[in-house]
């Protein structure tokens, strides 16, 4: 264990996501994302601490691993602090030579102040405000074995593959295959994250796209990758220090997992694993603007699983997220909840003011890079059962229900008639269990609906209006809105606001085809519908409106009375 030591008070790197990303189908997301948010990072590694813990600058990864190759050392590391992006100090204190100034030029000048100004500060007042932001629980950093770093460079480096399981393989015989793949995709089901992670797989199947785990090695075009990946950190994480970016991407001991489309970098993700303690921990992680929400961010973030699992050998991941990213984060299983035993990893990790700590769980199973074929597969098992135990998968024609006026259907169907209705066990026996019996099921079926429309042809016509609108009719002979569908030349906004209209006319209609109210409480439902739209357009202070009010108790007592004496 390397037991290097020195004072340094540590970066101050802001992580927060650019405000000109544009998020077409997100736009809650993006907007929730674009305000720039002050990120302190209070690293710390305290000199003296004791041998077993590894007394470090921190980050830990700048330590002896990563002296042979890293764009690092311990005086930069000094100077990474934590300041905010206000710092106006001198611009022309020279850092780390930026590779894509044009990619930087809009968001460059203020980490670089901050840097700088860091930089000077710490010359001068080494241990001042800036001790108070940071983290006693910080203050001994260990230090992991090297071999994380070094395997990060061999076995570690590489095209990531998908476990590539074989296509969708579906259970049974020929025809019920057909069956099961119509159904299947019509299921429309396989839903957004499926559908998104099986098209970036077919990009990936067809050679367009690939996933590749790499660290610093020297390897020209693996170099020019992670600059390409350094500059979407630096430019979707404006307040994080560019340098300090660069270190870490540019460290040995850390590993970057990078999509490439084209041989352009499109996005990644940069973590150290923590081999000895089975952990990683996410440094940086972005998309480049103009292809974020595409489906990107959560490929990669499978890409990873799989690999730290596979190559790494970790069970968990642990980061510090941005507010405005805890979203992304959350929908790719990490919680808010730490459940890592802390000797596992405090200490090890960087801490961020202003960020959420959060964790994910790696699976020890789950095919990361084939998920969607997982779902799928898993939906087609739970289709198979509900289908061995019921019918609801068969579809029948529907009912042909062409109205004449008034919406009397125009021809009448016999419930037995209805397409799939005994299939699915209907009897007609089961007449009985119906909420509202019906007049035509019963023996007297037709003498009954005689009576019905005989009671509600006496309401409408004699005792419905004189009953209802006794006091209006006399107040107010005008009482016709009621009596006739509303003419939209009368009261032009009417059907705009009345979608469901009803009057006594249309009622009468009804009623007489002795075909429409098969029940009574069809009948009072349509006069309830006549006076809640009454109440709806109308003010309360006018007479439709209290009119309506008033008998809407009145028909509820008819209602009732029509039950008790059938
Ligand atoms: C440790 C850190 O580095 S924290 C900083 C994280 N990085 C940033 O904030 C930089 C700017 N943002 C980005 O680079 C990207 O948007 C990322 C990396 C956060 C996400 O990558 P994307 O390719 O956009 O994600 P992807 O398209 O796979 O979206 C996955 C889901 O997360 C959601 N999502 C994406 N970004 C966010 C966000 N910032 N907040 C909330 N939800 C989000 C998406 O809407 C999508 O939801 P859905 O599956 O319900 O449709």
């Amino acid at each position: 264990m390397d037991t290097h030591a020195h004072s340094a008070h540590l970066t101050a790197p802001n992580r927060s996501r650019s405000s000109q990303t544009p998020s077409p189908s997100h736009s809650a997301s993006a907007s929730a994302t674009s305000s720039i948010h002050k990120r302190k990072l209070a690293a710390t590694a305290a000199a003296g601490a004791s041998e077993d813990h590894a007394p470090h600058a921190f980050p830990p990864s700048f330590s002896a691993d990563t002296r042979d190759g890293a764009l690092t050392s311990n005086d930069d590391l000094e100077s990474i602090s934590a300041r905010g992006a206000d710092s106006d100090a001198d611009d022309s204190e020279d850092a780390v030579v930026d590779d894509d100034e044009d990619e930087f030029e809009n968001d460059n000048d203020s980490s670089m102040r901050t840097f700088t100004a860091a930089r000077l500060e710490n010359n001068n007042s080494v241990g001042s405000a800036r001790n108070t932001k940071l983290k006693t629980e910080n203050s001994t950093v260990k230090i992991e074995n090297s071999d994380g770093g070094k395997e990060g460079v061999t076995s570690g480096s590489g095209v990531l593959g998908s476990t590539a399981l074989a296509g969708c393989s579906v259970l049974g015989t020929a025809g019920k295959e057909d069956t099961v793949k119509i159904f299947t995709e019509n299921i429309q089901a396989s839903g957004a994250y499926s559908a998104r992670e099986e098209l970036l797989k077919r990009e990936e199947e067809a050679g367009n796209l690939k996933f590749v785990c790499l660290s610093n090695d020297g390897i020209d075009e693996h170099m020019v990758w992670l600059i390409g990946l350094k500059n979407i950190f630096a430019r979707q994480l404006p307040n994080m220090p560019k340098e300090y970016i660069v270190r870490l991407v540019m460290d040995r001991s850390h590993k970057s997992v990078m999509v490439i489309r084209g041989n352009v970098v499109v996005g990644g993700i940069t973590y150290r694993p923590y081999v000895s303690q089975k952990f990683g921990e996410i440094a940086f992680c972005a998309i480049t603007a103009d292809e974020q929400v595409k489906g990107y961010g959560t490929r990669l973030m499978n890409h990873l699983k799989q690999h730290a699992r596979d190559v790494d050998g970790l069970t968990h991941f642990l980061t510090y997220a941005d507010n405005n990213a805890v979203g992304y984060f959350i929908k790719q299983g990490f919680t808010k909840e730490i459940y890592l035993e802390k000797d596992r990893w405090q200490g090890y990790i960087k801490d961020y003011d202003g960020g959420i700590l959060m964790e994910c769980k790696i699976d020890p199973k789950l095919p990361y890079t084939d998920l969607s074929t997982m779902i799928r597969r898993q939906r087609q098992a739970i289709d198979e059962k509900i289908r061995e135990l019921s019918n609801c998968h068969i579809v029948y024609p529907g009912i042909d229900f062409q109205k004449k006026e008034a919406g009397v259907p125009k021809k009448i169907i016999k419930v037995e008639d209805i397409p799939g209705l005994r299939e699915a066990g209907w009897t007609p026996d089961q007449w009985g269990h119906s909420r509202f019996r019906t007049l035509t099921a019963a023996t007297d079926g037709v003498s009954n609906q005689k009576h019905l429309t005989a009671f509600m042809r006496s309401l409408l016509k004699a005792s419905l209006v004189d009953f209802f609108f006794e006091q209006s009719m006399h107040d107010h002979v005008d009482a016709w809105p009621f009596k006739e569908p509303v003419d939209a030349r009368d009261v032009p906004d009417y059907y705009e606001i009345i979608k469901d209209p009803m009057d006594l006319r249309t009622m009468s209609k009804r009623v007489e085809s002795e075909q429409y109210y098969v029940t009574f409480e069809m009948f009072v439902a349509d006069v309830k519908r006549m006076f809640a739209n009454a109440r709806t357009y109308n003010s309360p202070d006018t007479i439709y409106y209290k009119c309506a009010t008033r008998h809407v108790d009145t028909i509820n007592i008819v209602f009732v009375f029509h039950l008790l004496s059938n």
